[in-house]
């Protein structure tokens, strides 16, 4: 066993071994171990079982791992991806694999965590109320769980540590569960009409014994931050489902007359039941669910040698991020950007780059991710906003990424497009960053 893979935990036997097949291109016993630990594992160097096969030219186990799912993009202590690895040894075959499959996830842009949501939402079956009747009985349909707004989550057996939705059938669920709750419609599996139909079930109080007689593992959890650990997709439901049902939970009466709403279209809409109401006039958006863009950028200086940072007074101790801020009414994605910036720091920003967006469900944030280029450097920071905000040099970023910074400085986990942001930068050789 190489250095690298001198883990400490407590299944660091099994993860050892998981590492060192994929180090051998020991297939067999690889294939044996692959639900048994987590795909993306590090050794304490930072190295995954994709990178140690990368290392040996292990193309078999670099299938595998690829197509399972694992993290191609991940960063070793040393700031290399398995690309990188694959490339430097010159192991062309895997190189190969690696950089399709990079051009594929590039083509299909960035995909921020609790954006993977793998369904069709299918708006018009949940528009048509006879197809949306026939989704909620086809014997295909698949159910999960919230009670008060928490999700019901077991652990993953593909990804341990990771947290997914236990999953109901159409025939686990009792009758009466089906006429007393509201089922929010998320969509199809495929485009095909008749492909199974998933639905978040909000359940009220009363009998639920029929969930732990199926998952007895499982428990209903305060949704952060528990669901930054869940497996990707399953947190693009958590996404979709969770901005619904705090919707339907805040928005009960009607924001244009004040009487009692009705719930339609699977969730997705609220019609006022006083038929005087003007929402009933026109085109009226308070029936529809809200999103709150705001804007999340990483701020370069002049020279795009530093990038700023700042920390909020509720981040964890020594967290630094990106600065944020809500867009308000009438303004672009680069007014929000330029205003927010000089609100909380003082710094001027001129060109606003597009970078990618994440949902952010806690309720119904959406988080446009910018990079933003700023013309001053000087740096005054608004005190009821901030409690710190500094320029940071790319070695320092790259201290941070590798979790080896110094004074223990750090930035928020890749699930936060923050980290994505910062990453992109600190990772880029572009000459426009
Ligand atoms: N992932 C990350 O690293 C970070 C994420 N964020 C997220 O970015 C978002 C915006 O950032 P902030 O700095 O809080 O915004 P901000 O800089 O606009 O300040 C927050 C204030 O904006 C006002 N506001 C305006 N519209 C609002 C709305 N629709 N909902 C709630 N408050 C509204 C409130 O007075 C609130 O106190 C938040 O959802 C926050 O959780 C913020 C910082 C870092
Ligand atoms: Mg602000
Ligand atoms: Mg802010
Ligand atoms: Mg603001
Ligand atoms: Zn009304």
């Amino acid at each position: 066993m190489s250095e690298e893979t001198d883990v400490e935990s407590k299944d660091s036997e099994l993860v050892q071994r998981f590492l060192d097949c994929a180090a051998r291109g020991d297939v067999e016993n690889f294939e044996q171990l692959l639900g048994a630990v987590d795909i993306d594992v590090k050794s304490d160097r930072g190295w995954t079982a994709l990178m140690f096969a990368a290392r040996n030219g292990h193309t078999s186990v670099i299938n595998i791992l690829v197509q399972k799912g694992c993290d191609v993009n991940c960063l070793n202590a040393s700031g290399q991806t398995a690309l990188e690895i694959a490339q430097f040894w010159n192991h062309k075959e895997v190189a190969s694999i690696l950089s399709q499959y990079r051009q594929q996830l590039e083509y299909d842009q960035i995909h921020n965590y609790y954006s993977l949501n793998p369904l069709y939402r299918a708006s018009d079956v949940r528009k048509d109320a006879k197809q949306l009747e026939s989704a909620k009985n086809n014997k295909s349909a698949k159910f999960i769980m919230f009670s008060k707004l928490q999700p019901f989550l077991i652990t993953s057996e593909e990804k341990k540590k990771k947290f997914k939705f236990a999953v109901f059938t159409l025939d686990q669920l009792p009758s009466s569960i089906r006429e007393t709750s509201t089922l929010i419609f998320l969509g199809l599996e495929t485009w095909d009409p008749v492909s199974s139909p998933w639905f978040a079930v909000d359940l009220v109080e009363g009998d639920h014994s029929f969930i732990s007689k199926y998952y007895p593992d499982g428990s209903f959890v305060a949704p952060f931050p528990t669901t930054m650990q869940m497996i990707q997709s399953h947190a693009g439901l958590f996404a979709e489902a969770h901005s619904i049902l705090c919707w339907l939970d805040k928005y009960r009466f009607c924001p244009t007359c004040g009487s009692k709403q009705t719930v339609i279209e699977g969730g997705y809409k609220q019609v006022c039941n006083n038929s005087d109401c003007t929402s009933h006039k026109g085109v009226h958006n308070t029936c529809y669910p809200r999103v709150d863009p705001s804007l999340i950028m990483l701020v370069l200086s002049p020279s795009k040698k530093q990038c700023l940072l700042g920390r909020q007074k509720r981040f964890p101790p020594k967290m630094f991020s990106c600065l944020a801020g809500f867009m308000e009414p009438g303004e672009s994605i680069e007014d929000t950007c330029r205003r927010e910036i000089e609100e909380e720091s003082g710094v001027k920003v001129g060109r606003v780059d597009y970078h990618s967006s994440q949902p952010w469900p806690f309720p119904a944030t959406l988080m446009l991710g910018c990079i933003a280029h700023a013309r001053t450097e000087t740096i005054t920071i608004d005190k009821d906003e901030l409690e710190e905000a500094r320029w940071f040099s790319r070695a320092e970023i790259a201290q941070m990424l590798a979790g080896q910074h110094p004074d223990g400085l750090f930035i928020p986990p890749s699930q936060a497009i923050a980290h994505q942001l910062i990453k992109s930068w600190a990772t880029s050789n572009s000459a426009n960053l």
